[in-house]
């Protein structure tokens, strides 16, 4: 049985989760922390990647090599965009995810956060060219958006919308305007660019759902709020487990 990946940056964006599931037992994944249960009749894999694009880009390769999952699931806390209507605490459905440093400067000194695309692909699949933006399965997204509508969970409000992914946090209100201005985005994170692309190039589906950590802006650290941010994203991704796949 092809088993299901679940993947986060850090163990405690999995606790929630790990909480909820019938004896949970560790494992090592090429030199990284995973959990393996069942729900049902469904395998997981809870793997704890580590932050960022390139712990992302090996964690996940080695999973995929190792288990050949039928689906990844990444999950985790984000920056929120307050523009988009998102609040610390909601949590956002990913349908399309943007490397928003990969591309190509302007010839200008000016400094600017808009990149022209690269001029040159970095892969292509089914006759599609990708540079800096992966768009995800609409179908597995929307799914997932009923998934945790029918489950009827409050005190967050649930979105769906392009999700950005960056090697930094941005901490400036004038970044996270022009980043809303480009990109629309609902959320920022350090990981989801990183592991669309690898999805892609293993053509397995690939679901996001994050939960709003902070704001993205100017950086309050007191405004902040992991604990709820990990435990609604849980929350969330257990309903799509146990009503969907
Ligand atoms: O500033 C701190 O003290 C601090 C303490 C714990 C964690 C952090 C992080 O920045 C975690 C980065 C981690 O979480 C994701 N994340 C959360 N919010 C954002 C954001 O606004 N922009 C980008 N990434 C964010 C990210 O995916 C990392 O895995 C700070």
């Amino acid at each position: 049985m092809s088993p299901i990946l679940i993947l986060a940056a850090v163990h405690a964006e999995l606790a929630p989760m790990l909480a909820r599931l019938d004896s949970p037992e560790p494992m090592n994944i090429a030199g990284r922390t995973a959990f393996t249960a069942t729900m049902g009749n469904k395998k997981l894999i809870a793997l704890v990647g580590g932050p960022g694009a390139v712990n992302t880009a090996q964690a996940l390769t080695a999973a995929i090599e190792h288990l050949s999952p039928s689906l990844i699931v990444q999950t985790g806390c984000a920056g929120g965009f307050a523009e988009a209507g998102v609040s610390v605490g909601d949590v956002a459905v990913a349908t399309e995810e943007i490397d928003i440093h990969m591309g190509l400067e302007a010839d200008t000194e000016e400094k600017s956060v808009r990149l022209a695309p690269l001029p040159f692909a970095l892969m292509e699949r089914n006759g599609k060219e990708y540079r800096h933006r992966f768009l995800l399965d609409r179908d597995l997204a929307g799914d997932a958006m009923a998934a945790i509508r029918n489950r009827g969970l409050s005190g967050f409000h649930l979105h769906k919308g392009s999700f950005v992914s960056g090697s930094t946090i941005t901490a400036t209100q004038a970044r996270a305007k022009s980043l809303f201005t480009l990109y629309c985005p609902v959320m920022e994170s350090m990981e989801g660019a990183a592991a669309a692309h690898i999805a892609l190039h293993y053509g397995i589906p690939f679901l996001e759902i994050r939960g709003a950590s902070n704001l993205v802006g100017a950086r309050n650290r007191d405004a902040w709020n992991l604990p709820l941010a990990f435990e609604n994203s849980c929350a969330c991704l257990m309903a799509v487990l146990q009503e969907t796949m």
